[in-house]
């Protein structure tokens, strides 16, 4: 049995995803709990959910006042908080370890018929699960960046994810006006599994002198139809992200999946794409 009816959503981590994650839940009419490890952190969420609000309002998308909507969602530092949640999506840094604590924490904060959703991207559902006591009601809802603007989300189950908690993911994904396709719990998903060596790919194309950066990502968007490039859309995720997950699919998968050398020194040297200024391209 899992708690269908859902009024009060709790998302653990304000960053990028997290707060993309509650934005878009408030505006779909649900209250919501944002929770970081610091204020300063809550607060940084809540800056990019009302910057991001602001431009949608004046995109004429809204159907009401960025205040209306921003007021649905209380922040916090207290995963406490989530005890009046009916459902819980967690939204932490891609470290295992960091997101079996959240959910022991979620596991004794939450009721029992709460539940409980990762945003990972590439770690395994099961894995994340492994040491609670109902691994049964933990799922992957994996929304997609950014979040307000993407209509995707992959629903992952994992080896002892029930049918009511895949039905409850999928249809609050429709509450979300979002739409949904279901993976298996195995390295990477449908997602990023495919898109990781497609962007390490464009990455060595570009270092081996085969093409310039723009030839790079001007020969895929023409020539298969992705709306950006590889080396464009590395700069949109995070260089740092990009390698990180890469890694774990290496990890997983084998040779096939290897980071590509200049992704590495990239993130070295700190040009982690748009949201530092500079990654392959450079930004205002
Ligand atoms: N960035 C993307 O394009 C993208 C896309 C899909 C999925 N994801 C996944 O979403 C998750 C979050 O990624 P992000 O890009 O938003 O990361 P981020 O670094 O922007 O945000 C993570 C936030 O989690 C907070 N946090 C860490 N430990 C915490 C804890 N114990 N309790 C509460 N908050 C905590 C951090 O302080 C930080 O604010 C990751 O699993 C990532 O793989 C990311």
């Amino acid at each position: 049995m899992v708690r269908e009816r859902i009024d009060r959503i709790g998302v653990v981590g304000a960053g990028t995803m997290g707060s993309g994650i509650a934005q878009v839940a408030a505006t779909h009419d649900f209250d919501v709990v944002l929770c970081d490890v610091e204020s300063e952190l809550v607060e940084s969420g809540f800056e990019t959910i009302e910057d991001s609000l602001e431009r949608l309002a004046s995109k004429g998308v809204l159907e009401e006042k960025p205040e209306t909507i921003r007021e649905r969602i209380d922040g916090t530092t207290d995963v406490d908080a989530f005890s009046e949640c009916d459902l819980a999506i967690e939204a932490v840094l891609e470290d295992l370890e960091v997101k079996k604590d959240v959910f022991a924490d979620l596991e004794r904060v939450c009721d029992s018929d709460v539940v409980l959703a990762t945003n990972t991207s590439t770690l395994s559902i099961t894995s994340i699960a492994s040491d609670l006591d109902r691994p049964e009601r933990v799922i992957g809802l994996h929304f997609m960046n950014p979040v307000p603007l993407m209509e995707g989300v992959e629903v992952v189950v994992g080896e002892r994810t029930t049918d009511a908690t895949i039905d409850l993911a999928h249809e609050i994904a429709a509450d979300l006006e979002k739409t949904t396709w279901e993976s298996d719990d195995k390295p990477g998903f449908v997602t990023n599994r495919i898109l990781m060596p497609w962007i390490n790919e464009g990455i060595r194309v570009y270092d081996e002198g085969v093409a310039s950066k723009a030839d790079i990502d001007a020969g895929m968007e023409l020539g298969t139809n992705v709306p950006m490039g590889p080396l464009t859309l590395a700069d949109h995720i995070g260089l740092d992200v990009c390698l990180h997950a890469s890694e774990t699919l290496y990890e997983e998968l084998g040779d096939r999946y290897k980071p590509a050398y200049l992704l590495k020194r990239k993130v070295e040297a700190g040009d982690l794409g748009k949201k530092t200024g500079r990654g392959f391209y450079e930004y205002e």
